[in-house]
């Protein structure tokens, strides 16, 4: 109805009318709904608590009742109204969530139907993997590839502890990705890291033990005074939540997400995965319905072209590595830690 889409802004005649006959309370003198209500960012959640960032203001809110069951993320571009002072015990409330550029998304694991979005509107997946201590985990890597490429979000392979091993199998493994990868230690410069991150929205994912909070600390330090110790989201009390955590850096953000320790890739596609390798996508169209792609399979298009000569076997490889990915157990479970004498 016009009454409402228009924002009350603009009376048209059925309104006009409406209000000439007086009565009861004519209904295009009613507000529309939150006329008054503030963007903010989602930047904590926990238990049906939302930290946002309303203009420089952190304000806590709660979901209106109105929005049902939909989910609100850490990276939501929401509406707030209430008391956005942010002062203690006040309590806000968001109105409206604004539609997202991206979504990343996981199930709990590989068989579970119900996938769930973990963050809104990010730009890049860093994905940190340790040289040594724990070993690499090319297994992790892949899965979070697929899960970057699915939200359409960039991938930056971030390598730490170069001061306990080499980074050269592992940059072999992910050379014909052609990704983009940082190489870390401890007395190593982020210099380009930094410029990697700025303006953008970066997450960062790492499984137990990698140096993803020692390596977010040293980009945004006394985060872990405001992680450890306090309530990301009412500022008071112990940490407890395991959701993600948007800290502001240098024009962008940088979303920690403590309690992602693996992907579950239950709600994504083979073809989505080959849809990421743009060379040879359009190959694989000439597959049967179903194919695997992988060396056994029958009438594929890519092992054909393979058997040609004409790919990049490296490309090729990694890909079927990222398909087969998606099958079998994840071996980064919180429940089940890699072995390693860290904590
Ligand atoms: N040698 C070496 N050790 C590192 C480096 N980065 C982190 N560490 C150590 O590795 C251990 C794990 O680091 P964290 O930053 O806690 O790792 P995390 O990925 O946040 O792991 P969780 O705390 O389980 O989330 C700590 O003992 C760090 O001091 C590095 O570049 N080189
Ligand atoms: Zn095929």
């Amino acid at each position: 109805m016009s009454r409402t889409r228009g924002g009350g802004r603009h009376l048209d005649e059925d309104d006009i009318r409406v209000r000439a006959r007086g009565g009861s309370k004519p209904r295009t003198r009613k507000r529309p709904k939150h006329e008054n209500a503030v963007e903010g960012l989602v930047t904590a959640v926990d238990r049906g608590r939302y930290r946002c960032l309303v203009a420089d203001v952190p304000v806590v809110a709660m979901k209106a009742r109105e929005l049902g069951r939909g989910s609100i993320v850490v990276g939501d571009r929401v509406d707030v109204v209430g008391d956005l002072s942010g002062r203690p015990d006040t309590l806000a409330r968001v109105v409206r969530v604004r539609e997202r550029a991206s979504v990343l998304r996981r199930t709990a694991d590989d068989t579970d139907p119900v996938e769930r979005v973990i963050v809104a509107n990010a730009d890049q997946l860093a994905i940190v993997c340790a040289l040594a201590d724990p070993a690499p985990q090319p297994r992790f890597v892949d899965r979070c590839l697929v899960a970057a490429y699915d939200a359409g979000l960039e991938p930056l392979l971030c390598l730490t502890k170069a001061d306990l091993a080499s980074p050269d199998e592992m940059l072999r493994t992910y050379k014909p990705l052609g990704l983009p990868y940082e190489v870390l230690s401890p007395d190593g410069g982020l210099d380009e890291l930094r410029a990697r991150l700025a303006g953008k929205s970066t997450v960062f994912v790492g499984s137990s033990g990698v140096g993803k909070s020692t390596l977010v600390n040293r980009l945004v330090p006394g985060t872990d005074r405001a992680v450890g110790h306090v309530n990301a989201v009412t500022g008071r009390g112990r940490h407890t939540s395991t959701s993600a955590l948007a800290l502001p850096f240098e024009g962008g953000w940088l979303i920690d997400t403590p309690g992602v320790r693996s992907f579950g890739l239950a709600h994504i596609s083979p073809e989505e995965i080959v849809a990421g390798f743009h060379d040879l996508a359009e190959i694989a169209e000439e597959c049967p319905p179903g194919c695997t792609h992988q060396p056994d399979a029958p009438e594929c298009a890519v092992e054909a072209a393979q058997a040609r000569g004409g790919l990049d076997a490296e490309r090729v490889a990694s890909l079927r590595r990222l398909l087969s990915s998606r099958e079998g157990e994840d071996d980064t479970d919180p429940e089940q830690p890699p072995p390693g004498p860290h904590h």
